[in-house]
């Protein structure tokens, strides 16, 4: 028998918990999340939500940003639980994968983790919600996707990000920083572009050079001062324009889209940002497109925000996509 204590695994799948929330009684009529959650998967089917979590501040760490997003798959459960469902539905909670920082290859295994998680819940028919998790969490989503059926048979995939920021930074390490350009290289390696546009790019957050980046890889984009409430045709045509684009849709939601008075609990809090209606109603187009395969939603952080909001924008968001999702 060994009398070294075992060292901490540095990527664990942490078992989901039983949600609970506000209960007015029995019946459809008296539906809310917490009620339509199976922590089973045999008791869910093909077509059915899943929930995934991604608790991991690595991302955030080495981009320099402010810590705690770790938290945020927790804070977003519990903020939608109590979520009215104007119908019946289900899902599945397959727990987290949790990341232990503090082992060098921990953020790059933990997105690896993830995306053995959302490739099979996709390939068993789920319609996949992940929950951030820094903005890493998207090329663990998309690693994930890589490796689905419905991509392997040559189904063309399109990435629309919803971000003040392109997050295509060329860095030595993974961060929250440079999921799309990974994407990029990814897509490089089997010989395609990768087909990225992103709504809400704040022209202040990001460098020329950021610039230049998204342009040499044919990035389409509109900036945050034309995705405003009276810009809805604007902004729908660019959501149709993505659509027209491809046939698989990964929708990845970074918070510190929205102005900070909405989301004042994410690393990077906006002083413009896209107003909430707009992004909800980008969430919804996108949803009963028919094309959406799986959402994320990244950046919430906790332990910034102020008195729940940011958790409950994000949970209105994922509860508007999920109650649209054709
Ligand atoms: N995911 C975050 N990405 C931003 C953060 C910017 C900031 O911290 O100000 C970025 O790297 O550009
Ligand atoms: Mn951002
Ligand atoms: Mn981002």
């Amino acid at each position: 028998m060994s009398t070294y204590p075992e060292a901490a695994p540095a990527v664990a799948v942490v078992p989901a918990r039983p949600w609970s929330g506000r209960d007015d009684g029995p019946g459809a009529e008296h539906l809310r999340w917490h009620h339509a959650v199976e922590l089973d998967a045999e008791l869910t089917e093909p077509g059915d939500l899943a929930f995934v979590g991604f608790a991991c501040d690595e991302g955030v760490r080495r981009n320099k940003g402010r810590q705690g997003a770790a938290q945020g798959p927790a804070a977003l459960r519990q903020a939608l639980a109590s979520m009215a469902l104007p119908k019946p539905l289900r899902a599945f909670d397959a727990g987290d994968v949790s990341v232990d920082g503090t082992a060098d290859d921990a953020l790059e295994t933990g997105q690896q983790r993830l995306g053995s998680a959302v490739a099979h819940l996709v390939d068993r028919g789920h319609r996949v919600v992940v929950l951030g998790g820094g903005h890493e969490v998207a090329f663990g989503t998309y690693s994930g996707l890589e490796q689905t059926r419905a991509v392997r048979a040559g189904g063309r995939l399109g990435v629309l990000n919803l971000d003040a920021h392109f997050d295509l930074r060329d860095d030595v390490r993974p961060s929250s920083g440079t999921p799309f350009l990974q994407m990029a290289q990814s897509e490089a390696r089997h010989g395609r572009d990768l087909n990225y546009w992103v709504l809400g790019i704040s022209q202040a957050g990001n460098t020329q050079a950021l610039f230049r980046t998204a342009q040499s890889l044919g990035v389409r984009y509109l900036p945050d001062t034309e995705c405003g409430v009276l810009d809805a045709t604007r902004v729908d045509a660019f959501v149709d324009a993505f659509l027209a684009s491809c046939e698989l849709v990964h929708l990845t939601i970074d918070l510190d889209v929205l102005p900070a008075a909405v989301a004042p609990g994410v690393s990077a809090p906006a002083a413009y940002g896209v107003p909430m209606e707009v992004v909800e109603r980008v969430c919804a187009r996108v949803a009963r497109s028919g094309k959406l395969v799986v959402v994320d939603v990244a950046e919430l952080n906790p332990e910034f925000d102020v008195d729940g909001r940011t958790a409950r924008a994000a949970a209105r968001l994922v509860h508007r996509t999920a109650t649209t999702w054709a």
